[in-house]
């Protein structure tokens, strides 16, 4: 039996048409895309939204997420204050692959402003066909989420 690969996608109000069209792009591949996201461009505050997408994936409901904003940091910023969630802003596909290989990363974000649609879905792409190579890169992983000190 194969498992449903849910995840979560939301944004502030940078782009809500690039993120409607990432999650498009995604759900084509055969993943349950739940748009937590605004559906207006009415300002609304990053923190809000960053911390309510990391809650889904932190809690098992979803496996990843991807997150918009203007330059990607802040909702990025707000992921990462969520116990578990190791959340990279990424402009370019290395950085997406590199960080579900090495740093096994959750979620990823993306700035709206930054990207032009087209890179997005690469970027996107990216991210979601890479998989965690383990090895050293659990033992670092695991010093993250321990806190390890330099000393121990
Ligand atoms: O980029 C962002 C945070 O890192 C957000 O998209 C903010 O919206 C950005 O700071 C710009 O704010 P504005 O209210 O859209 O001018």
């Amino acid at each position: 039996m194969t498992e449903t690969k849910r995840i979560v996608i939301s944004s502030d109000h940078a782009d809500i048409a690039m993120r409607q069209n990432i999650a498009a792009h995604i759900a084509k591949q055969g993943w349950e895309v739940v748009d937590i996201g605004p559906t207006t461009s009415e300002s609304t505050h990053y923190p809000l939204h960053g911390k309510a997408a990391a809650e889904r994936v932190a809690s098992g409901d979803c496996q990843l997420g991807i997150l918009l904003c203007g330059t990607g940091q802040g909702i990025m910023m707000a992921a990462n204050k969520v116990a578990g969630i190791r959340c990279g802003v990424c402009s370019d596909t290395f950085s997406a692959r590199m960080i579900r290989e090495h740093n096994d990363a959750n979620m990823m974000s993306l700035g709206a402003r930054v990207l032009g649609e087209g890179l997005a879905l690469d970027i996107v792409d990216a991210f979601l066909n890479a998989t965690f190579e383990g090895g050293r890169h659990a033992t670092r992983v695991d010093m993250i989420e321990a806190g390890a000190d330099v000393t121990a």
